[in-house]
């Protein structure tokens, strides 16, 4: 049983404790907050137990009612790894608290890559070896290795150009922006989205340029792969389709948006509604000569969450990463296979085209 701590119960943390508690190799031990606001509360109230991520803040949270089980020491005493979820650039700064606990840690994608041994996608990285630490590359550049990684082991990539058209914020933040506009950002090519898939796939040539939009659901790419085969539509479709963390969504499914995303993905009864897959739509797939064009959307929330996951067990056993990704995805119920898929408009025109 690995002992795992989440450290920053943020919206990637609280999704990451939830995860770890459904697995039946790992104990989740505690999750920290930095103050005792709605989410300390929450954490309570699922039954974990809550640590202040910040020594001198314990006082807080006894005012506020929500005594500690202690703070990251004590945490970290009790761990077999820790899951570093603190907001961007914080995961650094704890870095030298792990090191002095002798705590094997995961990062996130807001640190830079040399935060740890390696960085990880559980699809397109290599074995990580003897990594006393491992940084999960950040959502768009998770959406985009999983969908490079079998395109270039099937056809080979010649190049990737990929937009990506972010959200601007995370529906809890009510702060961020844009507000009224669609941004350039960074208006520089490439993005650090390209470089970042290239610390996981790093003979796969892609350039990014991203924007931001006034939109909090999902990420959205816009993607171009120049293949150095010529497969059919249909075999690309059929390639895509078998990868369980790539849901093809149905054209029949009338599924036109994030919105109808989310919103389809609350009905199945997924927590949060969260949508751990990339979500490619199926008729945007296609193959012209040896360009392959295709939209997918990206939930920013939940995509890393599975990676996480595998990113425990590959820092912490020797647990094969195909049996590590299949018990995630059972334990988790990962793979939409829409019940329409089968019997919608879009497979007729793939059939004619095999
Ligand atoms: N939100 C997103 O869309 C995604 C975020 N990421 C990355 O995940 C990481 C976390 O991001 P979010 O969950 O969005 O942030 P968040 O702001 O929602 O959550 C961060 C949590 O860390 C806590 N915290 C603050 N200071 C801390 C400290 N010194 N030590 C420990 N915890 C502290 C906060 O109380 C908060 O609960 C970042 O590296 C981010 O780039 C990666 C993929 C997607
Ligand atoms: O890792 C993310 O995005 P990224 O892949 O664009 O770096 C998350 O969506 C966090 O993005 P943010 O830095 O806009 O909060």
């Amino acid at each position: 049983m690995t002992r795992v701590g989440v450290n920053g119960y943020g919206t990637i943390g609280k999704r990451v404790a939830d995860a770890v508690a459904a697995q039946p190799d790992m104990e989740l031990v505690g999750v920290t907050k930095a103050s005792p606001n709605y989410g300390a509360e929450a954490a309570i109230r699922r039954g974990y137990d809550l640590y202040a991520a910040i020594d001198d803040r314990v006082d807080e949270f006894e005012t506020a009612g929500l005594t500690p089980s202690g703070t990251l020491d004590d945490l970290l005493r009790a761990v077999d790894v820790i899951v570093d979820c603190a907001p961007s650039g914080i995961g650094a700064r704890n870095r030298a608290i792990y090191a002095s606990h002798d705590t094997p840690a995961i990062y996130q994608g807001g640190e830079d890559a040399d935060v740890a041994d390696a960085s990880f996608n559980a699809r397109a990285s290599g074995d990580v070896g003897d990594a006393d630490s491992l940084r999960v590359v950040s959502c768009n550049s998770t959406g985009l290795s999983r969908l490079l990684a079998p395109l270039d082991e099937a056809y080979g990539v010649e190049k990737a150009r990929v937009t990506l058209v972010r959200r601007g914020g995370d529906p809890s933040e009510t702060d961020r922006g844009p507000i009224n506009d669609v941004v350039p950002d960074p208006a520089t090519v490439p993005s650090h989205h390209g470089p970042d898939v290239n610390t996981v796939l790093p003979n796969v040539a892609v350039d990014t340029a991203a924007l931001k939009a006034p939109v909090t659901a999902m990420h959205t790419h816009s993607v171009n792969v120049t293949l150095e085969t010529e497969p059919s539509t249909a075999t690309v479709r059929r390639l895509l389709g078998d990868e369980t963390r790539l849901f093809l969504i149905p054209e029949v499914a009338n599924i036109d948006g994030a919105g109808a995303l989310k919103d389809y993905a609350a009905d199945v009864g997924r927590p949060r509604g969260d949508l751990w897959e990339n979500c490619v739509w199926e008729e945007s797939i296609s193959v012209q000569g040896r360009d392959l064009y295709l939209f997918q959307n990206v939930h920013q929330e939940a995509d890393v969450v599975p990676e996480n996951i595998d990113a425990i067990r590959a820092l912490t056993t020797d647990i094969p990463r195909e049996e590590s990704v299949a018990l995630t995805n059972e334990t988790l119920g990962i793979g939409l296979d829409s019940l329409l898929a089968d019997g919608g408009t879009v497979r007729d025109p793939v059939a004619a085209d095999d």
